[in-house]
């Protein structure tokens, strides 16, 4: 087996971006976070950009799954949409890139399978498809990618809005495809997290429950904002 899936098979994704508009934005930073996700057992590094591959590469010496986010005036795909980030991120030797695999017109009209096909030709790297629903799943199978992730589920206009978890794409896929599935999205709990490994997932990605301080501050706040109003 390709041993960074056996590396993660079972075990804990961490996510540890930070865009230019949170708090803790920086390579240096997101490498200090990577490293203490790895001090609690996380075995694989999702993250941003190149520098905050290599800073992470450098600091925690985990196998990391990289993206760029990068927004374009002409499609609604932010996460490693073109063909020009892919380029970029291949520079950083990750393990895994990590694309939107939606059905959704990438900018410039460039082809999810075209992307796939650059980095299998120039690279070992392994592709994850981001994707939203069951159709974008078998949209990504039939580009090449070789891991689904529950990614966009919730953050495109035709999957469903959940305030959790979306448990049952991840049920469904697991009892549809042979391919690893990533459960990803809105995990903030430890049962969450294992729950999803009974599902059958693969592994499991967390992103801010652990590495946006900002996001779990505001859980505190907001339930003692709640508490409040009750007692008066
Ligand atoms: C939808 C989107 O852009 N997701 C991004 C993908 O890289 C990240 O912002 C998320 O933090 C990551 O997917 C982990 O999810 P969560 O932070 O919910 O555990």
């Amino acid at each position: 087996m390709n041993p960074f899936l056996l590396q993660i098979k079972q075990n804990l994704i961490v996510s540890c971006q930070a865009l230019e508009d949170e708090p803790l934005h920086g390579s240096g930073i997101m490498a200090k976070m990577a490293l203490a996700a790895k001090a609690g057992g996380a075995k694989a590094i999702r993250c941003n950009t190149v520098s905050d591959s290599i800073a992470i590469k450098e600091e925690t010496d985990l196998p990391i799954i990289a993206i760029i986010k990068q927004d374009y005036e002409d499609s609604e795909i932010y996460i490693t949409p073109t063909l020009k980030e892919v380029k970029d991120l291949l520079t950083a030797e990750p393990e895994v890139i990590a694309l939107d695999a939606t059905r959704r017109r990438r900018p410039h009209g460039e082809e999810l399978k075209d992307l796939v096909q650059y980095i299998h030709q120039h690279s070992s790297t392994l592709i994850m498809g981001d994707i939203s629903n069951e159709d974008d799943a078998a949209y990504a199978l039939e580009c090449g990618v070789d891991i689904l992730s529950t990614t966009l589920s919730g953050y495109t206009d035709y999957s469903p809005t959940l305030t959790g978890p979306d448990f049952d794409l991840v049920e469904t896929l697991v009892n549809k495809y042979n391919t690893p599935i990533i459960a990803e999205g809105r995990i903030s709990t430890p049962e969450m997290a294992k729950k999803m490994l009974e599902l059958g997932a693969w592994s499991v990605v967390v992103g801010g429950a652990i590495t946006r301080p900002q996001q779990i501050t505001k859980s505190f706040s907001s339930a003692l904002t709640v508490a409040e109003k009750e007692e008066i």
